[in-house]
């Protein structure tokens, strides 16, 4: 104790008083003069305790040495702040809310409902879910795409306790024991990015974690994943974005990427730590760029219970969409086939597409080797050199199937790398997809040339994200195509007025129809891994969900306010498909065997009796 804080007290009769009647009075002055003194503070929690204690909580500048000693590695993001730092960084975000408030994007107040929604969701869960599906049409655009880039892209100025956790380039060979700083015993399920492509805003290092929580607050929501078993995850290997690399208040690690087998290696690590752990979880590969997407799943899907969003929930969304636009033309399903695909964007999500499309063509037409090579005659895909042909030079080999034969497409009147409205105004396309990340990249030209289209009800799927990288908008597609078109967009849009009392109807195309239900079901099934056919059944249920009459008015996919219900009928369908695969193993009391007995009907009700409700439980204390 210094003798200076000692004379003090020395001083005041009636505080020594007070500290002889209040012993835990004494014990708290002699635990500040100890700091005062630089002496250790002994604390009686860990690991995520700390953090959630603002007592003893230094947030993201708790040394390296400290994380290690309270079990707190991973637990925060790499970047070890200083105290100024960490003030610094409060301050530049609070500065930025008032800038965005004064002139930022289309909704003002998104980021500042986001804070409140979060700070919510820190202090109590079941208010917040309860918040959360209750209001879903209002509040997915803010914990999910569009205001969830906006989070993702502050993050750094955003964060204030953590969720979910990092593993970095740096924890290599820490992870297995690492992973068991994480409270809870049971995971059911992780959303994972590396932060490499954010929607469509590129690479954000380790702010990407933002989209993870998104996602499983959707998981929550909307599949009724109980919150206490769902991990967000980030995995820091450094980020290529250069401001990020040069601004100090960046949370996470600066270096540029690890690539090739270091980068294998550390997800490696990563997949091994999970399932260690929580040998049941599921494990949702998120916004991944293309380069290490399409290999990681490749790698991990037959071995591990996991899939990846943007290859496969996007396909099976478009494939729902894809059937759909062709009854809202009035014609069977089995026409799909004859359709012509213009896709703008080869990469993750749009090759995902392709593929699915492409196999859904060819089972259409038999399921041979010939109707698989004929379905390829439906595409056209154009990425940021243009159309791609087969005299493209290093052709990505993801791609390489739909790059189109050059004589074929010189007769059409085309060329390698012919630009998106020259192709649209030689195919004159049934469908015209965007996938690319590029704003406004069906440009008035590209629409005008769409008007040509040989379809009764062109459809335009502008489903990039978020709003502002959507291809177009409806108005804009209304106004230049026309009343009668389908369309669809990856962020919500209002519907347009198209005066005299018609509304030109704007659906979102999201993997959001999918991905809570792919998850739930996978979980519900005890399937081992995540096959083609059960991604397949989900799709088909969603193309199913819709009525022809609403169809017939250009509603293909649900509004979001039945999420919780898709989700349903999408689970179970996922599930059936398991059964029938002989994949299923069984969830908790459910084995194979009862899950095989089950009825279609009772597989809906054991899918509606294990998802979670955001009800307060009874709480009885229990001491240690
Ligand atoms: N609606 C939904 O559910 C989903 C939407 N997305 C969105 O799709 C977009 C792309 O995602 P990824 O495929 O993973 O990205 P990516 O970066 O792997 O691929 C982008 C592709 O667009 C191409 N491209 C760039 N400029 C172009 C141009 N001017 N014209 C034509 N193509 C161009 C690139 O060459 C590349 O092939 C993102 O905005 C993402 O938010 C992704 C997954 C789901
Ligand atoms: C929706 C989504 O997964 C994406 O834009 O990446
Ligand atoms: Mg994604």
């Amino acid at each position: 104790m210094s003798s200076k804080l000692y004379g003090q007290m020395r001083a005041s009769s009636s505080l020594l008083k007070r500290l002889k009647q209040n012993p835990w009075l004494f014990q708290w002055s002699r635990s500040f003069t100890t700091m005062e003194g630089h002496r250790p503070t002994m604390v009686h929690k860990r690991s995520l305790d700390i953090l959630h204690d603002p007592w003893f909580n230094k947030g993201t500048a708790f040394t390296m040495t400290e994380r290690d000693r309270l079990d707190l590695r991973g637990l925060l993001p790499p970047n070890v702040m200083s105290t100024e730092q960490q003030i610094e960084r409060f301050m530049a975000d609070l500065k930025r809310l008032e800038v965005q408030a004064r002139d930022g994007p289309s909704d003002p107040y998104a980021l500042a409902k986001w804070r409140i929604l979060n700070r919510l969701h820190d202090r109590n869960e079941t208010m917040y879910y309860n918040v959360l599906i209750a209001n879903i049409e209002e509040y997915a655009p803010i914990v999910y795409t569009p205001t969830v880039g906006l989070v993702c892209q502050n993050y750094s100025g955003l964060f204030r306790r953590p969720r979910g956790m990092y593993f970095s380039a740096e924890d290599r060979g820490e992870m297995m024991s690492m992973v068991y700083n994480w409270p809870a015993d049971q995971v059911d399920m992780i959303v994972v990015t590396d932060g490499s492509r954010i929607l469509g805003l590129g690479d954000l290092g380790v702010q990407g974690i933002g989209i993870a929580i998104g996602k499983l607050d959707l998981y929550v929501a909307a599949a009724g994943i109980n919150p206490q078993r769902v991990l967000p995850v980030m995995i820091d290997v450094g980020t290529n974005n250069e401001k990020l690399l040069k601004d100090p208040l960046y949370l996470g690690l600066q270096r540029h990427r690890l690539d090739g087998d270091e980068y294998i290696a550390v997800v490696d690590e990563f997949m091994e730590a999970v399932f260690t752990r929580w040998p049941h979880v599921i494990v949702q590969f998120e916004d991944f760029q293309s380069k290490w997407a399409f290999k990681l799943l490749q790698r991990y899907r037959t071995t591990y219970r996991m899939f990846n969003d943007d290859v496969q929930g996007t396909a099976g969304v478009a494939i729902a969409g894809l059937l759909g636009a062709v009854r809202a033309q009035g014609r069977p399903m089995i026409d799909f086939p004859k359709q012509k695909i213009v896709v703008a964007g080869a990469g993750s999500a749009g090759i995902g597409v392709l593929n699915a499309a492409r196999k859904t063509m060819a089972r259409m037409l038999g399921n041979n080797e010939s109707a698989f090579e004929s379905a390829l005659r439906q595409f056209w895909v154009v990425d940021a050199n243009g159309l791609i042909t087969d005299e493209r030079e290093n052709i990505d080999p993801d791609a390489l199937p739909f790059a189109r034969k050059i004589k074929e497409i010189h007769r059409q009147g085309l060329r390698e790398g012919a630009s998106l409205v020259e192709v649209v105004k030689q195919v004159k396309p049934d469908v015209l997809l965007g996938l690319s990340a590029v704003g406004g990249l069906f440009s008035k030209e590209v629409l005008e040339a769409l008007k040509d289209s040989t379809s009764t009800r062109p459809a335009i799927f502008a489903m990039s994200n978020p709003t502002k990288n959507a291809e177009c908008s409806p108005e804009e597609a209304f106004s230049v195509v026309g009343d009668n078109i389908v369309f669809a967009s990856g962020s919500p849009f209002k519907d347009v007025d198209l005066g005299n009392g018609h509304v030109g109807h704007c659906n979102q195309g999201n993997n959001m129809y999918l991905f809570p239900g792919i998850g739930l079901g996978t979980l519900l099934s005890g399937s081992r891994i995540i096959s083609d056919g059960m991604l397949q059944a989900a799709a088909e249920c969603l193309a199913a969900y819709m009525s022809e009459e609403e169809v017939l008015k250009g509603v293909i996919y649900p509004s979001i306010s039945s999420i919780r219900d898709i989700t349903k009928e999408v689970a179970a369908a996922v599930i059936k498909e398991s059964i029938e695969e002989d994949l299923a193993e069984g969830y908790r009391e459910m084995d194979a065997r009862e899950l095989r007995k089950l009825s279609q009907e009772e597989i809906g009700e054991y899918v509606k009796n294990n998802m979670w409700s955001p009800d307060y439980p009874t709480l009885v204390y229990k001491q240690d």
